[in-house]
């Protein structure tokens, strides 16, 4: 991972090599520039196997309510992924970004070479109605539901690629569950009410992450500020993977992982079913002038055809609703359309 050698030449390392300059279209604003860090966030790491069973553990759950109250993101171990399983899935991620840009090219999620679809390889170089890019590049994937693969657009080599991507994506549903299921409980909500959202059904897209060196990271974010759409965000960072940070109280704090944990957050649609007891977090990523970075996501949705909104059983004539219901097949088309423009869904369905 802290490997800094340039088997691909992307078009912003061959910038970077010639001049040092980065092309305009990546230059933040002045305002939205990287800052000086507040410190690192005091995530904790919280032993999914004290959370599980029928006897969770209390001094467990009372630091996943802190996180969950304060930060939004948590780490968690004893998460039942194997470490050979990660390590396979975050090396299928980096032989596919150092392939030549052609062969990456092939699984472009460019329709046309106009439309983005969500799916596919997308390296941001391409430049749009003046909106400042990203210094990074992606490969999403729908994994779930399963009749929804675009398989065309999985990549086939490394040849493993899909059999682990598939192996690493389906332990994670395990962690969702058990995640659901503490955060009801936390909510003294009935424990399945959260993953009764998420049958066979249920959404996950896989979005692998490649952030290459910059020569001035000052400037240029690798993702830009964005509350993640979906549920449950799983992320995969390896150990010294440095960049993502995390907004609180008007101060951008770093989030850091330790070897083999997962770091999970939660997303804008459990923000609005918890009626905003708990904040799906702002953060953004930064790059790095030496290291290259990857990452590996896995979003989590509920259902189609559900309804998003505050659970029933958190309403009251005290407590009214926050947000207003959305169908989430409604909601799913705004956060696949294109260019959100940092928009979030949930902001727009406050009462
Ligand atoms: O790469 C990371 O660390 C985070 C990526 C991210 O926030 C996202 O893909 O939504
Ligand atoms: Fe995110």
């Amino acid at each position: 991972m802290e490997g800094t050698t340039k088997k691909e030449a992307s078009p912003e390392q061959i910038v970077h090599e010639l001049s040092g300059v980065v092309p305009a279209h990546y230059v933040m604003p002045p305002q939205d520039r990287p800052s000086a860090s507040a410190g690192a966030a005091p995530i904790p790491v919280i032993d999914l196997g004290r959370l599980s069973g029928p006897n969770p553990d209390a001094q467990e759950a009372a630091k996943l309510r802190s996180a969950l109250e304060t930060w939004g993101f948590f780490m968690v171990s004893n998460h039942g992924i194997e470490t050979s399983v990660m390590d396979a899935m975050m090396n299928v991620s980096r032989e596919f970004f150092r392939k030549p840009a052609e062969e990456k090219q092939k699984y472009t999620s460019l329709i046309n070479g106009e439309r983005f679809r969500v799916q596919g390889y997308r390296n941001e170089l391409v430049k749009s109605d003046g909106q400042t890019l990203n210094w990074s590049h992606r490969l999403s994937l729908q994994i779930e539901p399963e009749d929804a693969r675009s398989l065309h657009l999985w990549p086939n080599h490394p040849e493993t690629f899909r059999d682990v991507l598939i192996e690493y994506s389906s332990k994670t549903k395990a962690i969702r569950d058990l995640i659901l299921r503490a955060i009801a409980n936390l909510l003294k909500l009935d424990e399945n009410y959260f993953t009764n959202r998420f049958t066979s059904k249920a959404l996950a897209l896989a979005r692998l992450g490649y952030y290459p060196s910059c020569p001035r990271p000052d400037l240029v974010l690798g993702f830009k500020p964005h509350c993640d759409g979906g549920a449950l965000s799983i992320l995969f960072l390896e150990e010294h993977t440095r960049g993502l940070q995390v907004l609180k109280d008007g101060k951008w704090y770093d989030v850091l992982c330790e070897p083999y944990t997962l770091l999970i957050n939660i997303a804008e649609c459990m923000e609005i079913m918890s009626n905003g007891i708990f904040k799906s977090p702002t953060h953004r990523v930064l790059t790095n002038a030496v290291k290259e970075r990857f990452s590996v996501v896995i979003f989590n949705g509920v259902d189609e055809e559900t309804m998003i909104e505050p659970a029933p059983g958190l309403l009251d004539e005290k407590r009214l609703a926050k947000y207003r219901k959305v169908k989430s097949n409604d909601y799913y088309a705004s956060v696949f359309g294109q260019f959100r423009q940092g928009k979030t869904i949930k902001d727009t369905l406050k009462v």
